[in-house]
């Protein structure tokens, strides 16, 4: 256990997810009053709420930039699994950015959908980046196993998290195998990074983030070396965590 991290990352227990995505939205919200200009955002259930507060807000995003983490391969943007479909759903139909960037899901050439991605992250650093946590640890499509080195690649879906998003779709064979993914060292260049954990299946990934050795097995360990990160969790999701910890 590292004890010096423990002093940086910052964790926050809500009552629930919908205080969760408060807390969240109230970080975008000074970051913008601070000058903030680049949002790199995510998708799954955790951060809904925060993004209904977004959307529920008088904050204008039309000057700002928006890029997101992932993309299931093979998935059309109309698609109502797809991450742009997602996106355009609980934020940008209500609250447009001036740029919002997504992995293109259907790109024939994989290389120059890399290539493309990597100098749209280079070219707009990400003041904060909203994160989720797979069930396994992962952060984005970042499964375990992945190099902490990593820039956007394709990566192949563990069982764990075909079955995890399966919820999503109508059954598991809908689950593309696939994704396209920005990288572990894109993802710890953001200036501030908020981590959203909510539910008793995170338990386990919210200890081991926190009090876990840092590891490629648990792609989200890694962000106990960032200098600037907030955990925030609901009371189940931290039931686990050492209760100093738990404040
Ligand atoms: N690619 C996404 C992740 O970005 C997300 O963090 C994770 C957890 O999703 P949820 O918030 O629905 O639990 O699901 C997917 O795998």
């Amino acid at each position: 256990m590292n004890e010096e991290v423990h002093i940086i990352m910052k964790i926050i227990v809500t009552k629930d997810n919908i205080e969760g995505g408060t807390k969240a939205f109230e970080i975008i919200k000074k970051g913008m009053e601070n000058g903030d200009k680049v949002l790199g955002l995510a998708t799954g259930s955790s951060p809904i709420p925060m993004y209904d507060d977004m959307c529920d807000s008088d904050l204008d995003f039309s000057d700002m930039t928006s890029i997101n983490l992932d993309e299931y391969y093979g998935l059309k943007p109309d698609n109502d699994q797809s991450y742009h479909y997602f996106m355009q759903k609980h934020l940008f139909d209500k609250k447009p950015f001036k740029h919002s960037y997504i992995p293109n899901g259907m790109a024939k050439d994989i290389d120059e959908e890399v290539d493309r991605y990597n100098d749209i992250i280079a070219a707009n650093p990400i003041d904060i980046q909203i994160l989720g946590i797979g069930r396994n640890g992962h952060i984005a499509f970042n499964e375990p196993g992945t190099p902490f080195g990593s820039l956007t690649h394709k990566v192949q879906l563990t069982e764990s998290t075909i079955k995890a998003n399966s919820r999503f779709f109508d059954n598991e064979d809908e689950v593309p195998r696939q994704a396209i993914c920005m990288g572990i060292k894109s993802i710890m260049q953001s200036k501030k990074i908020v981590l959203l954990a909510f539910g008793e299946s995170k338990q386990d990934a919210v200890k081991a983030l926190v009090e876990g050795p840092v590891t490629e097995e648990v792609p989200a360990s890694i962000l106990q070396d960032h200098p600037d990160v907030t955990v925030i969790c609901d009371e189940v999701a931290a039931a686990k965590l050492d209760p100093k910890y738990r404040k």
